[in-house]
């Protein structure tokens, strides 16, 4: 679905990915972990378009889209949950959820808010209430649900579970998987990486701008460098 060759990304003279290439075949959820500064965020970013790969290829569904602008990108398929959430905070849930689905009529917005509203019930019971109140997992919650409102096929986490309660995070991986199970397939960044590598059917470790190692989820748990590196082990 989504194929990243040898992908180089640069802010200005700094080139902070060195040649990625990367995987997400359809109904998989693909994990990448990486310490601060590895160049995660800048990995999804690059798939949006903002800023674009230098040179490399980013396919999505067989084409290339690093030619084409952000919007068409998401137009195509891909939406994004961003690092930080970044919802509306003087919008209401509602307003919030609206937003992701910009271009939509609304028939269409009523079956996505469904959508949304069935994965994430506290959504529903708070529909009314602005974003800026909302805990820090309910806007996590509506981060998501807004990026489901573009029906995309493929989504994209940024850091879901970051400064949030283990109870929640526990919640927010629930729901990962269930977003998976209905079709929608995941391509997530994590710093919580025992648990995202569980979730995952893949997973890779980036490491200064470039991929270190690439296994199953279950096969990176075992690995004696990430236990070491990223799980605290050993
Ligand atoms: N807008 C920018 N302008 C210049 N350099 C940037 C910019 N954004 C990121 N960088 C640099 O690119 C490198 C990769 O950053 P990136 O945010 O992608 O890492 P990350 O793995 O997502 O880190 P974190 O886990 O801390 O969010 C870093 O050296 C960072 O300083």
């Amino acid at each position: 679905m989504l194929k990243l060759e040898q992908v180089h990304t640069h802010y200005g003279a700094v080139e902070a990915l060195h040649g990625v290439s990367v995987e997400v075949k359809e109904g998989e959820i693909v994990t990448l972990i990486g310490a601060n500064g590895a160049g995660k965020t800048t990995l999804l970013m690059t798939i949006c378009g903002t800023p674009r790969a230098t040179s490399g290829q980013v396919l999505f569904e067989g084409k290339d889209i690093n030619t084409i602008p952000t919007h068409l990108r998401m137009q195509q398929g891909i939406a994004i949950s961003p690092e930080g959430r970044r919802i509306f905070p003087e919008l209401t849930v509602y307003e919030n959820l609206r937003m992701g689905a910009f271009f939509a009529g609304n028939a269409e917005i009523e079956e996505r808010m469904e959508f949304v509203f069935n994965l994430f019930p506290r959504l529903k019971e708070r529909f009314e209430q602005r974003g800026a109140t909302m805990s820090g997992g309910e806007q996590q919650m509506l981060a998501i649900g807004r990026a489901l409102m573009s029906k995309p096929r493929l989504l994209l986490l940024d850091e879901p579970t970051l400064g949030l309660a283990p109870m929640i995070i526990n919640q927010i991986f629930d729901i990962i998987r269930q977003i998976r199970d209905r079709g929608v397939t995941v391509f997530l960044v994590e710093q919580n990486a025992h648990k995202a590598l569980q979730v995952a059917d893949r997973g890779y470790v980036l490491e200064n701008g470039s991929v270190v190692l690439e296994d199953t989820g279950a096969n990176l748990l075992k690995n004696d460098a990430v236990r070491k590196a990223y799980l605290g082990e050993l």
